[in-house]
This record gives C-alpha cells, sequence and structure tokens, in this order.
C-alpha cells in the first residue's frame, strides 16, 4: 500500500453508508473517512456528530483530505463538488451516472489537468468491475458490442410481474425501500439510468462521448397484462436491455428499451436486482458477467475497489479514446419492434419498412415489424404520454 487515504465523503444515504459499512470490515487497506457531508441537519445517522459536516468546504478546503467520495443523488451538485475536488487537487471517486453522463468528456480533462485520479466503477452495474474490465482487458478494438440488464430497478420490478404475478406499483415500491431505486425512479423505469450507464460504458468501450439526447430510450412503465400474456405465450421473458454496438467499423449506436428475450438469451437468467453484461468480441465471441447491480453493500463495495485502486496510484488510461478514436455515432439502424397501441393515430407516427404480425382487436392492437432508429429518434419526445408500450426482438 502506498498512500495513506483520508477521505471525504459526500452523502451518506444508500452508497455513502453502504462504502462505510465495508469500508470498516477492510482491515488491510489505509483508509478511513474523516468527514460526511449530508444535506439534513434533522436526520439520525450512525455516525459521531463530529465526523458530520452540512458545509461541502470542510471537505473540499480541508488539505489533510486526499480522496473525496462523491455519493449524493443530485447530479448538478454533484458536478460541482466533483470539479471543485479535482481543481483542488483531490482525487474523486463518484458512482453518480447522471452526472457523468452528462459531464465526462469535461471531467476527464480536469483530471489530466490537475493530475489526480477520477475513478467511478459503481457508476456502471453496481457491484460488477466492468469499467475496469473495459480498460484493462478489452483495450483492443476487438470488441464489438456490449450489451444488457444494467438497472437492477427495472429488472427487480419484471422479475416479480414475471415471476409472482405482483402489481407493478407494489414491485416499484419494494424496489424503493430496498434502495436499488434512484431519489426520482423514473431514470430506473424510463431507461435513463440505463442509458447513462451505457454512456459511460462507449467511452471506455469505444472512446466515444455520446450525447443522452442522440440516443433512442424507453422503458417499461407502459408494460401492460396485454404485454406479458404475448411475450409468456411466445416463450419470452420481458427486460429492459441497453446494448451499443460497433456499426461496420466505423459507427457506435446506443439503444436503450425492453426486450423480448428469448430463453437462450443471457438476459433471461438474469433474475431481481441482479445485472448482467454481455460482452460481444472478434475471435473471443461471448462473455458475460454477472452480479448485484444495486444496493448498499454492493455498491458500496464497488466504490470500495476505486478507493483501493487509489492507494495503488490507479487511473484511467482512456486507451480507446487515445489509441483506438475515430467511431461516429449513429442511428442509422434497422430494429425489429413490438408496439402495443391503443389509437391508430398513434401507429401511424412509426413508419414500419415491414409488418410481420399484427393485431386489431376490441382492447388490444400490436405491431411486429422492423422500423429504422432513426424514425423512433424524431418521434421519441410524442411518444411520451401515448398509451402504448415498444419492445425490441432479435439476437442478444
Ligand atoms: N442506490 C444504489 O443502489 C446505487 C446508487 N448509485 C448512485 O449513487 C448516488 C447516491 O445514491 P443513493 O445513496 O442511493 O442515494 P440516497 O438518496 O440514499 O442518499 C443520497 C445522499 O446524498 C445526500 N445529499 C444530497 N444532496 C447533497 C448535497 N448537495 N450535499 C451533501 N449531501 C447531499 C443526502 O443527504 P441527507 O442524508 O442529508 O438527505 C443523502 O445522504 C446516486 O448518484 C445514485 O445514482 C449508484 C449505484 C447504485
Ligand atoms: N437505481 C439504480 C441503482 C444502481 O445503479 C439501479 O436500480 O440499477
Amino acid at each position: 500500500m502506498s498512500k495513506k487515504l483520508k477521505i471525504g465523503v459526500f452523502g451518506y444515504g444508500v452508497v455513502g453508508s453502504g462504502l462505510a459499512h465495508v469500508l470498516k470490515n477492510s482491515k488491510g487497506l489505509d483508509a478511513s473517512i474523516v468527514k460526511v457531508c449530508v444535506k439534513d441537519p434533522t436526520k439520525e445517522r450512525d455516525l459521531p456528530p463530529e465526523f458530520v459536516t452540512l458545509n461541502p468546504d470542510d471537505i473540499l478546503n480541508d488539505p489533510e483530505i486526499n480522496v473525496v467520495a462523491e455519493l449524493i443523488d443530485d447530479a448538478d451538485d454533484a458536478y460541482r463538488i466533483v470539479k471543485t475536488a479535482l481543481k483542488n487537487g483531490k482525487h474523486v471517486v463518484s458512482a453518480n451516472k447522471k452526472m457523468l453522463a452528462h459531464h465526462i468528456e469535461e471531467l476527464i480533462q480536469l483530471q489530466w489537468e490537475h493530475k489526480v485520479s477520477f475513478l467511478y466503477e459503481a457508476s456502471a452495474c453496481g457491484s460488477i468491475p466492468i469499467i475496469r474490465n473495459l480498460e484493462e482487458y478489452y483495450d483492443n478494438d476487438l470488441l464489438q458490442s456490449v450489451s444488457g440488464i444494467l438497472n437492477g430497478s427495472s429488472n427487480y420490478i419484471l422479475s416479480k410481474i414475471f415471476n409472482e404475478n405482483l402489481d407493478y406499483g407494489v414491485a416499484l415500491k419494494q424496489a424503493q425501500e430496498l434502495g436499488f431505486a434512484e431519489s426520482d425512479p423514473t431514470s430506473d423505469v424510463e431507461g435513463f439510468d440505463t442509458l447513462y450507464k451505457l454512456i459511460i460504458l462507449t467511452v471506455h468501450g469505444f472512446g466515444l462521448f455520446v450525447h443522452p439526447d442522440q440516443v433512442f430510450n424507453i422503458g417499461i412503465s407502459r408494460l401492460s397484462a396485454q404485454d406479458i400474456q404475448l411475450a409468456s405465450q411466445k416463450g419470452y421473458k420481458i427486460r429492459l436491455l441497453g446494448k451499443v454496438t460497433k456499426v461496420n467499423g466505423k459507427h457506435v449506436n446506443l439503444l436503450i428499451a425492453p426486450k423480448f428475450v428469448k430463453p437462450a438469451e443471457h438476459a433471461y437468467t438474469v433474475e431481481d436486482h441482479y445485472n448482467g453484461v454481455l460482452i460481444q468480441g472478434n475471435f473471443y465471441d461471448n462473455q458475460f458477467m454477472y452480479g448485484k447491480g444495486a444496493g448498499s453493500h454492493p455498491t458500496g463495495s464497488a466504490v470500495l475497489s476505486d478507493v483501493t485502486a487509489l492507494a495503488y496510484n490507479y487511473k484511467y488510461e482512456y486507451k480507446k479514446l487515445k489509441y483506438y478514436g475515430g467511431l461516429e455515432y449513429t442511428n442509422d439502424m434497422p430494429v425489429q419492434i413490438y408496439l402495443r397501441y391503443t389509437k391508430k393515430e398513434d401507429l401511424d407516427l412509426f413508419e414500419f419498412t415491414d409488418i410481420s404480425e399484427s393485431l386489431t382487436g376490441k382492447d388490444f392492437n400490436y405491431v411486429i415489424g422492423h422500423i429504422n432508429l432513426l424514425n423512433l429518434i424524431k418521434i421519441k419526445d410524442q411518444l411520451v404520454d401515448k398509451d402504448l408500450f415498444l419492445a425490441y426482438l432479435g439476437d442478444e
């Protein structure tokens, strides 16, 4: 161990307290939490009062603190905290995928300028070490796609609906109570959380910064009993997936949507709040990483892994950015979708290039066919309030 780490923690909720607990059980590491900054002065905490502050400067301006663990649930505040910490020469670990997805390019630059380390393994897939693996092992251009279940809450909800016939609202409430969901769970169920994580994985896997607005994402909140019944009749489960794919060696595409998943697919086996990431590449084919994707201790352990890495002066090298760049973003991709709709005028928004199956019934209408993602991106904002459900089909 080369360094004594004095940690200032921002946030003492699910993840912040998880870090404190796993750190207590990591005897070999010369690291201690010396200050915790929170927001609400009235909350009771299992911390000595002298450790707690409401003033960010007590951490950001303390020369004794050399590591900032940013573990708060507010992306704008997190951005300001991380920026200041890096500028003040402190190493930073963060779990904040929303903040990263919007500011990662600038923050990478800042860490280089200030010669500090900025690590964020906990921001993608909880306890699964996917970022470190993309950095260290998938460090050449054989990688073709990274896909899978990246959000624990939505997977928990879908598992409970499919396996236990639980009501959507009840399952969502449980995911919140168990500490899996974001403070605003819209991010989980509408696919934004998956989108943010996929953007981070795209930086490390393909060396490309993608803005969230460029990507089509749709979630599971409008799943109906009819969708579940149809999927089950066909032998599928429905899972919320994110996928980044290299296209024709020149482009990269991101898609976040529910998928009809076949029993032979890796995602079919992933239940509850677990995540599963499928890595596909030339010559090595398929590799699958699986583990707890949310929750206090799984996420706290990912943060601890970053803290431990700091003790060894570890930094992400961003090899894909430096040596394998040049890829561009595209949405020009055909995709096969299932669309359940209520009004014909809603169906008319979708420019299907072919239709292989359709039903127009008294209270159940659907179409299965191909569409270009460019069309979905164009109509994305119009879909928000519509009574429809969309899932994609095809290879994993
Ligand atoms: N929950 C999970 O499983 C995972 C969460 N994450 C990410 O980790 C981060 C934290 O999530 P989580 O622990 O679940 O959230 P919680 O809501 O459980 O906790 C948030 C904490 O942040 C504090 N906080 C909010 N704003 C500020 C601020 N401006 N200054 C200081 N403290 C502040 C809150 O203070 P107070 O206690 O006073 O209210 C609270 O302690 C989020 O970015 C989330 O996306 C990542 C992976 C998994
Ligand atoms: N809300 C997130 C928490 C972890 O990133 C999830 O459910 O996956």
